[in-house]
């Protein structure tokens, strides 16, 4: 994968993409710097929506924090989503209007059980992407691969979670899960949104 045509190919093609080396190591280090400077602002993931919305470690045990236009030094991969998100709506016509995307850590022990990105009833989530901001020597034992359920008749996809990797899928499209990490584990997680229907 060397680019925004490969990740774009790759999404209409397959419905997903691996982009390693998508951040730089430096940029990689800065916004792990920057949870580490935040990580006291960070809060229990929780699952559902709304009144339904609740904390489960039976289900996902990760700690998010929410980025803002003025997180200043996400700011440089937002600009690099945002052009993606334009080059996904010219060539696949998506109407993506908006993307939100979160820090998560995810403690020694924790996961996120098998699931799908989209709410029931709120299926304004359209491309999920997860970029992983671990050191670039996370092995295999240390766990925490995010394991995608492609094809009901192969076996999953492991993505292993290494510093600068980029993943994209659909995101109504593939059930995944965050496997248990042994060490603790960095991302940052979003979402390419259409519109809200009125
Ligand atoms: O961190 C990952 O690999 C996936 C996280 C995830 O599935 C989610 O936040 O919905
Ligand atoms: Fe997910």
């Amino acid at each position: 994968m060397t680019g925004f045509n490969d990740a774009v190919q790759a999404l209409v093609d397959n419905g997903y993409a691996v982009w390693p080396g998508f951040l730089t190591p430096q940029q990689v280090a800065a916004l792990r710097a920057d949870i580490d400077a935040r990580r006291a602002t960070f809060h229990a993931a929780g699952i559902g929506r709304q009144q339904g919305y609740q904390r489960d470690d039976s289900i996902r045990g990760d700690d998010v924090l929410w980025l803002e236009r003025d997180d200043v030094l996400a700011v440089p991969v937002l600009d690099q989503l945002e052009a993606m998100r334009q080059a996904f709506n010219q060539s696949l016509f998506l109407g993506l209007a908006e993307f939100e995307a979160h820090f998560a850590v995810y403690p020694a022990g924790s996961f996120y059980k098998r699931h799908l990105d989209q709410h029931r009833n709120a299926d304004t989530r359209v491309v999920t992407f997860v970029l992983y901001l671990n050191d670039a020597d996370w092995a295999a034992e240390d766990g925490g691969q995010l394991r995608m359920f492609l094809h009901d008749d192969a076996p999953p996809l492991d993505v292993t979670p290494l510093g600068g990797t980029l993943v994209l899928f659909m995101s109504d499209r593939y059930e995944h899960e965050v496997l248990p990490a042994r060490r603790e584990r960095r991302s940052m997680t979003g979402w390419f949104r259409r519109a809200q229907r009125p």
